[in-house]
């Protein structure tokens, strides 16, 4: 193969890697500058970050790397990253989208809720966004949980979002892209915000966030039924609730109030889902109903809708939030992490009843 013929191919092999704040490749961002091979299989490569302080660098980096070491007869990859001059990095942002106001920016919003917290409804809506995008879905999630937000800590991202073209990108991680207060404060400080802020805050999350046309959208709640879930339902009006529950009659009659909420403001239910339903001896396979049992198919029943899932007790799970890497990624064979995936696989989409609702239609009079 001649040297030319090598070079296209690691091009075409390069520019196919998918830049991941933009999730857009690299031809069609414009950012392979260079690509040329010597005589006994070394290639230079030279890609433009699209900022001086690229946060993904080191993921673009490897992603680079081995595209180009997959091109049969490529022994060595030397990688310099430059960034792009202010007036390419204009063109790049001229492409960056968002949704406009009052248009969902997914095909499916699902916003997770409790009654209490602790019930492990942030590592239920993590564990789902992350299944959901290995199956392919492009997934976003806004950590809505202003007061408690713990997505930062679930995907181990402590990092301010890129900006671009006065839009904030969403910051990628595990396959998912992510939104949350927490990604703008400093560790451990408190949030003292009021109503009116964190309503503004949530709604510049949905619409000055470019979300790319996204299949599914979660977001994880607060617990209870304050002015958070409300202001939610204003801003995302087709969001389906999945309640999480504990088995515990008690978590379960909190719960409950959650559903009564979506009730009145006519938000669909599209499932319960049980967490912490029983541990499960990893030695004897004996299964302890710590909680007690039968909060979920209560809670279902109670509020119509099916009961989606049981997550077992799992300090698999538990060590996957604290490590920064979702369980049904590090443990995928783990029965926390096999319960949520089937979890993912048994949610439904439901549509909001047009009962009620103000259409923004004007009837014609002839
Ligand atoms: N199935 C499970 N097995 C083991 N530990 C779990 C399970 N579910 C959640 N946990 C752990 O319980 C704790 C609380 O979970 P999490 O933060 O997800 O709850 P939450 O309902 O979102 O709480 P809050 O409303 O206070 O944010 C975490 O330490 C988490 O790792």
């Amino acid at each position: 193969m001649s040297r030319a013929e090598l070079d296209d191919r690691v091009r075409s092999a390069i520019e196919a890697v998918v830049e991941p704040e933009l999730g857009r490749s690299l031809a069609d961002l414009g950012l392979v500058r260079e690509v040329r091979t010597g005589p006994l299989g070394g290639v230079r490569v030279e890609v433009a970050l699209t900022s001086r302080g690229y946060p993904m660098a080191a993921e673009l980096r490897t992603a680079v790397t081995a595209a180009a070491e997959s091109v049969t007869g490529v022994r060595k990859v030397s990688l310099d990253f430059t960034v792009l001059s202010e007036a390419e990095r204009e063109r790049v942002a001229g492409s960056v989208r968002s949704v406009p106001e009052g248009v969902s920016p997914a095909r499916a919003v699902y916003a997770v809720a409790s009654g209490k917290g602790g019930v492990g409804k942030s590592s239920v809506a993590a564990n789902l966004a992350v299944a959901w995008a290995t199956e392919g879905k492009r997934v976003g999630l806004i950590d809505a949980d202003v007061w408690g937000y713990s997505v930062p800590q679930l995907f181990g991202i402590h990092r301010a979002p890129t900006a671009m073209n006065q839009r904030m990108l969403p910051v990628p991680a595990h396959g998912v892209g992510l939104m949350s207060l927490g990604f703008f404060v400093a560790e451990n400080e408190p949030v003292v915000w009021r109503g009116p802020m964190l309503h503004k805050a949530l709604s510049q999350f949905v619409t000055d966030v470019a979300w790319d046309d996204l299949d599914v959208l979660v977001l994880d709640l607060p617990p209870g039924t304050g002015d958070v879930t409300l202001s939610v339902l204003e801003l995302l009006p087709d969001a389906a609730l999945l309640a999480v529950t504990t088995p515990q009659p008690a978590a379960r009659s909190v719960a409950s109030r959650v559903g009564a909420m979506a009730r009145s403001v006519s938000m669909p239910v599209a499932g319960v889902i049980e967490n912490m339903t029983e541990l499960v001896c990893a030695d004897c396979s004996a299964r302890t109903p710590v909680f007690g049992s039968g909060g979920g198919t209560q809670l279902a029943a109670e509020l119509g809708c099916p009961l989606v899932g049981q997550i077992p007790l799992d300090i698999q799970l538990r060590e996957a939030g604290d490590a920064g890497v979702p369980v049904v990624l590090s443990h995928p064979d783990s029965p926390s992490a096999r319960a949520l995936r089937q979890t993912a696989a048994a949610v439904r989409p439901v549509r909001r009843s047009l009962l009620g609702r103000s259409l923004s239609l004007t009837p014609v009079t002839r």
